[in-house]
């Protein structure tokens, strides 16, 4: 990545830099170096994580010349983006060097609408989730880059693509602000605690899935959440989000209903900030500013360690339990996951000459997804009670309970070996003690503290085959 003048140089010479960038041209020993754009089937088709970038156009807001030329450029049907970088030599001389940056596709101007972005980066994800993968598309950029613009078209057109799915499966939206003081809900106003439970599900405490009936339903009830969020005006964007927005479409389908769901994660991630954009703000913004930046710096160090990780045979650690906004894209992080699992970062950038610092340190930031190897695919254990299908499940409890509990559907009338596993302990005994009247309440604590010892067991197991993947730096293959 090339370095770029200070920001008092960049400043006292912006109108000559300027002049330079309007006059300049791609040189095409330059533009040969860039490489033809990717059809949508070739994006996952070898790697699990694609990086883009799109730069958006000058607004109004920017008070710069609407005809002034972007430091953001590329050759059209091209991939790799061609950075107009500013230089100033030791005497002083200023020059506009183009280089060639290496990415999934780029994406400029008012040209590249969201359509285009949405069908050339994400759109086969859509698919992926509905067979059970789950899927991420993380924008990431400086505050009043098109983060919030881009994350909330891409919910459109997801959400059309969706809409052929709404007689088969069953699906939910859960729209989740991280704040610095608190997680919230923004369907209903819960707080929300993100943890892990002890069989290793992630658990989102105080949130309630919203069921959506039609894909008009689903795209009024995001619209309804993210107008909740919570914006604040910086220097460079008049309504700019002070928090993360995690959106998630979990698919269900209604044929296998106890079946693990598809997810679909969009994350608006907060704009970062530097120290000089956020000097004049009070105690308060700046405790937020600097939340916003160590989560994002989690956030970095988790997309970091599962680059090493992917790559090399040492055993890393990666922290995705640092920060709520980790935890919860955990499984887009984690080297060997339990389904598979397909990310898309884009990276947002501004135009402007005065925002090349910011531009270079988000391509850096972006461009460590890029190495990003499959996730290795670690198959279901078939003795963890969590993946026993609802015959099993059944089998289980009878066996467990060393053949006492002769009618088992009483204890769990529905569902599958999840179900079983999630059925509070105060519940089950009573479940127990109402349909087995030779059932007392020792027993029944015996016979859930049976069920936990194979959910504890399991979750041993998992570990180790997860630490064996990673030591071995090779394993099966993403499946899809
Ligand atoms: N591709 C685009 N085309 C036209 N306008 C855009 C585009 N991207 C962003 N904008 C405009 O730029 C402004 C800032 O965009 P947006 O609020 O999406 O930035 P952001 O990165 O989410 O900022 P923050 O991090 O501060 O929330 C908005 O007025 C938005 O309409």
């Amino acid at each position: 990545m090339p370095s770029i003048p200070l920001v008092a140089e960049l400043g006292a010479k912006s109108d000559e830099f300027q002049d330079l960038l309007n006059k300049s041209k791609i040189p095409a020993t330059v533009a040969k170096k860039s490489r033809i754009i990717m059809t949508p089937e070739e994006l996952f088709s070898e790697q699990d994580s694609r990086i883009f970038v799109r730069c958006r156009p000058i607004i109004p807001h920017d008070n710069e010349a609407m005809g002034n030329k972007s430091i953001v450029q590329k050759v059209p049907d091209h991939r790799d983006l061609i950075l107009m970088c500013p230089k100033v030599s030791l005497s002083g001389d200023c020059s506009i060097e183009p280089s060639v940056v290496s990415l999934d596709g780029t994406f400029c101007g008012a040209e590249d609408t969201t359509e285009r972005v949405y069908f050339e980066s994400c759109s086969p994800l859509v698919n992926f989730s509905v067979d059970g993968a789950t899927t991420c598309v993380l924008c990431y950029g400086q505050t009043g880059s098109g983060k919030t613009f881009t994350t909330s078209g891409i919910f459109r057109f997801v959400t059309e693509d969706l809409a052929p799915y709404f007689n088969t499966h069953d699906i939910f939206l859960t729209v989740v602000e991280i704040q610095a003081s608190k997680n919230v809900d923004l369907l209903t106003g819960n707080e929300v605690q993100v943890f892990e439970d002890v069989s290793g599900e992630l658990k989102l405490q105080g949130s309630e899935p919203f069921e959506c009936s039609s894909a008009e339903f689903l795209h009024a009830a995001f619209e309804e959440a993210a107008s909740l969020r919570t914006t604040k005006a910086t220097d460079r964007n008049e309504t700019s989000s002070r928090s993360h927005m995690i959106t998630r479409i979990s698919i269900v389908s209604k044929e296998s209903r106890w079946a693990k769901p598809g997810d679909f994660f969009i994350v608006d991630l907060a704009g970062s900030e530097n120290t000089a954009d956020s000097a004049t703000h009070d105690k308060t913004r700046q405790v937020e500013t600097k939340f916003i930046n160590t989560s994002l710096m989690t956030l970095k160090d988790c997309i970091r360690s599962r680059a090493l990780a992917g790559t090399s045979s040492q055993h890393l650690h990666i922290p995705y339990r640092r920060s709520p906004l980790t935890l919860l894209l955990r499984d887009c992080f984690e080297i060997a996951v339990r389904r598979p699992t397909k990310t898309v970062m884009i990276a947002c950038v501004s135009p402007l000459l005065r925002d090349s610092r910011h531009t270079i340190n988000t391509l850096r930031y972006a461009s460590l997804l890029a190495v990003t190897p499959p996730a290795k695919v670690i198959a279901a254990d078939p003795d963890d009670p969590n993946n026993f299908s609802r015959e099993q499940a059944l089998d289980f409890l009878y066996d467990i309970s060393k053949k006492m509990l002769t009618d088992p559907e009483a204890v769990l009338p529905e569902g599958d070996g999840r179900t079983l596993v999630h059925i509070p302990e105060g519940e089950f005994i009573r479940r127990v003690m109402d349909t087995h009247g030779t059932i007392g309440e020792k027993k029944a604590k015996m016979i859930y503290t049976s069920l936990w010892k194979r959910v504890v067991d399991a979750r041993t197991k998992g570990r180790k085959v997860m630490t064996n993947a990673k030591k071995l730096g090779k394993g099966p293959r993403c499946a899809k």
